[in-house]
């Protein structure tokens, strides 16, 4: 979709930005260009759009060349989403978002539409914030409009430039989760242009590693992580990426313990039976269509007065996270509640399926940094927020 062909970018003061450039991002794949500051990331984004214009060789968007055509046509064709947002500020949220619509000369009923269904998309009710002005909104919220803006004509390329750089952690990582989410939904060709190895690894499909004006290794974020192609990409990647790896391994089955079960209306006296003739200090507890409610303690079954159930005990469990969550999360979502274990159940049913305890999230790491990087398929992980 994307395809670079030997480019270089030199300016006029004698700066070569980037040189002989070759690669292609497939339709549909989100690449992230990563690299410290000034080796030609930016340079890169914006000779897609024609904001720059390559020096030698040739960028191609759809099989067109794009010094081939008009640049403002091709700038409509192509998403761009900046840190700063850029959005107008005395046009409201909706009229930001319709900017686009509106240049194609689309009929006002039809692109106030639009604009609502994509505010909608990112997250921002239109009939709250759609009249705002963008001083009206949060950091976060503005990104989502940018966001929104971006794809309001449904453009098959879109091109980020730190588009989460300006908001705090915490707003940054909602905003990650949330666009792989939309991402997974609108499958476009994006080029994510970052300096945070981190959020390089959590959204890319493949990450373009740069080096001074060149790509070191272009590659799965599994395998730039397990095997860097050079000392400058593992110093890049830093000593920890044992650490993000975890963002990048999903929870399987095979890594889950199977601890005892008892269900909520099972007898209590009966529940302690099986509790104590296997030395187990707790049980988790699922409803009658086995979906999960919780854990009860031995010692709490043991003081029940004949006669009652296993509800009467049970205690609600928070930490729970679907199969196919990432480590990262798991080990958040410990963290968070504060918990031994946490328990895994099947996303569509809610069947509970085992649980994680720190040992066996310790062996799926070291599962994970000894396979080979085909092992790990970045589809398999998901990046739904800890629930609770
Ligand atoms: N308009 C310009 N004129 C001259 N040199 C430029 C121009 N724009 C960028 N450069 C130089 O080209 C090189 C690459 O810049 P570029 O902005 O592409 O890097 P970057 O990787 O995006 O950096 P950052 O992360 O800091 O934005 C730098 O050495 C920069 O100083």
């Amino acid at each position: 979709m994307i395809r670079f062909e030997h480019v270089t970018k030199r300016y006029p003061g004698g700066t070569t930005a980037v040189r002989d450039l070759t690669f292609e991002v497939a339709a549909g794949e989100l690449v992230t260009l990563v690299g410290p500051s000034g080796c030609g990331k930016t340079t890169t984004m914006k000779m897609v759009n024609r904001l720059i214009e390559p020096s030698e060789g040739r960028i191609l968007v759809d099989g067109e060349d794009v010094m081939a055509g008009d640049p403002v046509e091709l700038r409509r064709r192509i998403g761009y989403v900046i840190q700063s947002t850029g959005l107008f500020p005395h046009r409201t949220v909706l009229e930001n978002t319709a900017t686009v619509p509106h240049l194609l000369g689309w009929p006002r009923a039809r692109r106030r539409e639009r604009a609502r269904e994509l505010l909608d998309l990112v997250g921002l009710d239109p009939c709250v914030y759609g009249d705002r002005y963008p001083d009206q909104l949060s950091g976060g919220q503005r990104q989502r409009v940018g966001v929104a803006r971006a794809l309001a004509a449904d453009p098959p390329v879109l091109l980020m430039d730190e588009p989460f750089g300006a908001v705090d952690p915490v707003v940054r990582e909602r905003l990650q989760s949330e666009f792989l989410k939309l991402q997974a939904a609108v499958r476009k060709t994006v080029l994510f242009v970052t300096h945070d190895i981190e959020e390089a690894v959590l959204l890319g499909d493949r990450i373009a590693v740069f080096g001074d004006g060149v790509i070191e290794q272009f590659a799965p974020p599994t395998e730039v992580l397990g095997a860097p192609a050079s000392a400058y990409v593992a110093d890049f990647v830093g000593a920890d990426r044992g650490l993000k790896r975890l963002s990048v391994t999903a929870i399987e089955e095979d890594d889950l313990e199977r601890p005892l079960v008892v269900h909520l209306d099972d007898p209590a006296a009966d529940a302690a039976a099986r509790l104590r003739a296997q030395g187990a200090r707790w049980a988790v507890v699922l409803d009658d269509a086995d979906v999960l409610h919780g854990w009860v303690a031995a010692d709490s079954l043991a003081a029940a007065p004949d006669g009652g159930e296993v509800r009467a005990h049970a205690r609600r469990m928070e930490a729970w996270l679907p199969v196919g969550a990432s480590l990262k999360q798991a080990f958040a979502a410990m963290l968070q509640y504060d918990a031994g274990w946490i328990a895994v159940v099947d996303e569509t049913s809610g069947h509970f399926r085992g649980i994680l305890t720190p040992a066996r999230l310790h062996e799926a790491l070291r599962r994970s940094i000894e396979s080979d990087a085909q092992a790990v398929r970045r589809a398999d992980v998901r990046l739904d927020s800890v629930p609770g």
